[in-house]
């Protein structure tokens, strides 16, 4: 047999591409293998899934989302100068937040408890497939190891994340009835932060992609990010669709939900002769900084109306809710049996959120 010579490279992948011509292959490989055309994403975002399904898909991106920070604090740390950290350490605020209860982190968590799970089993990440874990690592990896512009290069996905934003938004708003557009809020911000986002790391990648091979390195960086994606939707579709094989330890359908309205778990209606009070950990503040009164919860923050704000005010650990109603009655000239009916309402959506026990 004779022996096998590798094929001579082609010129063309030798030549060094203009800019024009750089964005234009590096926008074919998204074309050809951006996680838009994963057959998962074409059930999700046409009202094929089962809402447990949309449920895996939820749970298993929460993984996505934490490390999203993980994986850019480890670029932040390689970058040289002040002026480059300043712009990518907005990726950081982006999901991290400001502050408690703020930030993409938090509103996709959000996210997942609007279809259903409860934010301890979120958090725990028990239930995420490992194959999922396996390709989210690879990438925080992947930028901690390789070079800069590599690393770079990596998150340019983004550039083609808007159009499946939009189109996912549109079609899970309108084919799934436990779909709210406050469940899925944390696209909002993303439609502004990506290309923002993209923008910035396009121009760093042309700019310092100067030989031929160091624009295939951005090539190869975008296209190993593709498959980050790409099989993280795999191994949905596998475990979850079909053949529907669910590894042992990943989340079973009915695991690590809040009971919906099922008298197991789920608190007992208050009565008037009940104490309310505020379980630890739990408090009101006022945040100044967006001027309004919130409850704050270990790691997470609720934001509150007028009424429950005033009736919060008066939740001390030794006033009964009729008590509360008459004193609420005075202060506003009200019927307190009106107002004690309505805080019943607000006070079992408070407990049912565990920020309220008696
Ligand atoms: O909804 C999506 O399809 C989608 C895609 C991508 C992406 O293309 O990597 C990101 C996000 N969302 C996203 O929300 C996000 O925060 C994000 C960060 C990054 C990154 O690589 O730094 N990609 C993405």
């Amino acid at each position: 047999m004779t022996a096998q010579f590798p094929p001579p490279v082609p010129e063309a992948e030798q030549r060094l591409l203009s800019h024009e011509e750089l964005e234009t292959a590096l926008r074919d490989i998204g074309a050809r293998r951006y996680h838009n055309l994963h057959p998962f994403h074409r059930l999700l975002h046409d009202g094929k899934l089962s809402k447990d399904q949309v449920r895996a898909w939820a749970l298993n991106r929460y993984y996505y989302q934490a490390m999203i920070p993980v994986k850019d604090a480890a670029v932040l740390a390689r970058l040289p100068d002040a002026q480059l950290r300043r712009i990518w350490r907005q990726r950081i605020v982006d999901h991290d937040g400001d502050h408690e209860g703020d930030g993409g982190i938090e509103r996709w968590l959000k996210l997942a408890e609007g279809v259903g799970f409860e934010r301890e089993y979120i958090l725990s990440t028990k239930g995420i497939l490992s194959a999922t874990r396996f390709s989210v690592d690879a990438y925080v990896h992947f930028v901690s190891e390789r070079s800069l512009l590599e690393a770079i290069a990596s998150s340019l996905t983004e550039m083609f994340s808007p159009t499946i934003i939009s189109e996912r938004v549109a079609g899970m708003l309108k084919n799934y009835d436990f779909i709210t557009k406050e469940t899925l809020a944390y696209f909002d911000k993303r439609l502004t932060q990506a290309p923002r986002d993209a923008d910035f790391a396009l121009d760093y990648v042309k700019r310092h992609a100067t030989t031929p091979e160091l624009q295939r390195a951005a090539m190869a960086a975008l296209t190993f990010k593709c498959n980050v994606l790409w099989t993280q939707l795999d191994a949905l579709y596998f475990s979850y669709v079909a053949p529907g094989m669910i590894p042992p330890d990943a989340w079973q359908p009915g695991e690590g939900l809040v009971s919906e309205g099922s008298p197991a778990g789920a608190p007992a209606p208050f009565q008037g002769g009940d104490v309310p009070r505020l379980p630890r950990g739990v408090r009101l503040r006022f945040d100044e900084v967006r001027d309004k009164h919130v409850l704050l919860a270990p790691e997470r923050t609720f934001d509150l109306d007028d009424n429950a704000v005033a009736v919060l005010k008066l939740v001390d650990g030794t006033s009964s809710v009729s008590q509360i109603a008459r004193t609420l009655g005075e202060t506003y000239d009200a019927d307190p049996a009106v107002i004690e009916a309505d805080i019943l309402v607000m006070l079992a959506g408070l407990a049912q959120k565990r920020v309220l026990e008696r």
